[in-house]
């Protein structure tokens, strides 16, 4: 038994970076947190800087030793999650970046993608990567930065330049440019993995002119990837992109089993073990770990704006002064008033894949108020999600039981009672909300034998509220109906 007293996470997500220790219960023992900036050099485009996503991410490791006074000889390894897709080359001699990191929500390479379609690749892309050709993955990404930033192919094809997700550049930095390497997870969201030979995909790197050459060693999500120098050297021993964390966070080891995160964006993901379930409906299949810690599949349902429709409301229109508030403007009128929010602001994720449709609120009459729009604001996160399960449970050939939930906005009560009456489903809240970073402890505290299996976790994972759907059938019907129709006003694809 590994004898040290605590799993260090580290979770760098869209918005902000944090360090999160837990204890042998699972417990929070500290945490620190820091923000970055968010670079929109053109209309629908969105970047990163990978040097200040790294100094965020050290600045928070750092504070919550000192915080907690846990020295680094306490910790019995790293884990590491993180949001997914966002693509970064750098020079492997130097450790610089070539570019600004372009961001899952940068929709700069849609007309690439539309080139492959029309080059007849889509079906291809859909049965060996699981996606559809879109701008959220990496290949695109990757290929943009290679056309466009001076002497970038040459130095590529010359084996001078890496590739990495989130994932791999921060390994990259606490090995100090010792290990190149990615887990399933991370790399079955490149457009580049074949997820049935679990290889990098020859045949797409070929039609997308990328040199394997820059693509890290991919390994399983729970196993040591290196170990960090911080005076004593630490193992990093899990891994797993932000969603697939959450689900293994929430305890949805086994087939059937479906969350749903309320972050930036919406993610729903369903376990299908084994079984790769091609979706008819709009959604991705993808990699994530079963209860013995390797590969399983997921059906993947991706919405574009969640959270980050708040944070619109909050910075742009100024209708709140924080992201709670939104709860109380909810709730302080009977209904939306006939008004709908589509946040199509990045175009549309599952299930309508529609990069070039655009934001809109309809139903507008003299009577809205700022309280009506709020509340269309969540009820919007709540359909999207409803999308989603619809596809899922058709896709899937089941009805669900519960839908369990997590992520910042899962904190707010009106929207998970609309999400449960909008999909008449039971909505189950944990206790604690941080789940992605809980599922990157667990597989780093599985991977170095700090707990010993998947059913001792259980115990740490508790409830705390549950949402029980009340609103009529009609009403329910009614409303989304309604969300149907300011949907199909918004799409520049049928
Ligand atoms: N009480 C709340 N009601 C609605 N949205 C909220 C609430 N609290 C936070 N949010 C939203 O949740 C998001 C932050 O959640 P988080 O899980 O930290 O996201 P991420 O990991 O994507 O950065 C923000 O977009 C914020 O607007
Ligand atoms: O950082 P988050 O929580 O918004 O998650 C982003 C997703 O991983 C994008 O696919």
């Amino acid at each position: 038994m590994n004898t040290s007293e605590y799993i260090l996470a580290l979770d760098q997500g869209t918005t902000s970076s944090r360090a999160i220790l837990f204890d042998r219960q699972a417990r929070i023992t500290g945490m620190a947190q820091r923000e970055f900036t968010q670079h929109y050099p053109q209309a629908g485009w969105v970047e990163h800087d990978a040097t200040e996503i790294w100094a965020t991410q050290r600045a928070t490791l750092t504070e919550v030793l000192a915080k907690t006074g846990v020295r680094p000889a306490q910790l019995a390894a790293i884990g590491i999650t993180n949001q997914r897709e966002t693509t970064l080359v750098w020079n492997k001699h130097t450790g610089q970046p070539i570019h600004h990191a372009i961001v899952w929500q940068c929709r700069r390479t849609a007309p690439l993608c539309d080139q492959l379609k029309t080059d007849g690749l889509e079906s291809e892309i859909k049965s060996r990567t699981g996606l559809v050709a879109d701008a959220y993955f990496s290949a695109t990404k990757i290929r943009w930065l290679l056309d466009n930033v001076p002497g970038a192919r040459a130095q590529a094809e010359a084996g001078d330049l890496l590739f990495g997700t989130i994932d791999t550049w921060l390994v990259w930095k606490l090995t100090e440019g010792r290990v190149h390497v990615t887990d399933y997870t991370n790399a079955s969201r490149t457009m580049l993995f074949n997820i049935n030979t679990l290889e990098w995909d020859a045949f797409l790197l070929e039609k997308l002119k990328i040199p394997a050459a820059m693509l890290p060693e991919v390994k399983p999500s729970c196993a040591i990837y290196g170990h960090a120098s911080l005076g004593v050297e630490v193992p990093i021993a899990g891994m797993a992109g932000d969603q697939q964390a959450a689900l293994f966070g929430q305890l949805c080891f086994h087939k059937g089993m479906v969350k749903n995160t309320y972050g930036t964006g919406c993610f729903m993901l369903m376990n299908t073990g084994q079984n790769k379930v091609q979706s008819e409906h709009g959604l991705l299949t993808t990699l994530a770990v079963g209860a013995d810690g390797g590969v399983s599949y997921a059906l993947e349902g991706s919405v574009f704006m969640g959270g980050a429709i708040i944070q619109w409301l909050r910075d742009e229109l100024e209708l709140i002064a924080d992201a709670a508030d939104s709860e109380i403007c909810a709730s302080r009128v009977d209904d939306a008033h006939g008004v709908y929010l589509v946040p199509a602001f990045t175009g549309l994720g599952a299930p309508y894949w529609d990069p070039y449709a655009r934001g809109t609120i309809t139903g507008l009459t003299r009577g809205a108020n700022r309280n009506h729009i709020v509340r269309a604001a969540l009820e919007a996160i709540a359909f999207q999600s409803r999308d989603l399960l619809d596809a899922m449970q058709q896709d899937a050939g089941l009805r669900l039981a519960a839908l369990r939930v997590d992520g910042g906005a899962a904190a707010n009560n009106f929207l998970m009672q609309f999400q449960a009456d909008i999909t008449h489903n039971r909505v189950i809240r944990p206790s604690m909300l941080e789940t992605t970073a809980l599922g990157a402890a667990f597989l780093a505290g599985l991977a170095t034998g700090f707990w010993q299996s998947t059913g001792e976790l259980a115990q740490y994972v508790t409830t705390d509220r549950e949402f029980v759907p009340t609103m009529s059938s009609t009403s329910r019907e009614q409303h989304y109906h309604g969300w149907q129709q300011a949907v199909a006003r918004t799409r520049t694809t049928p």
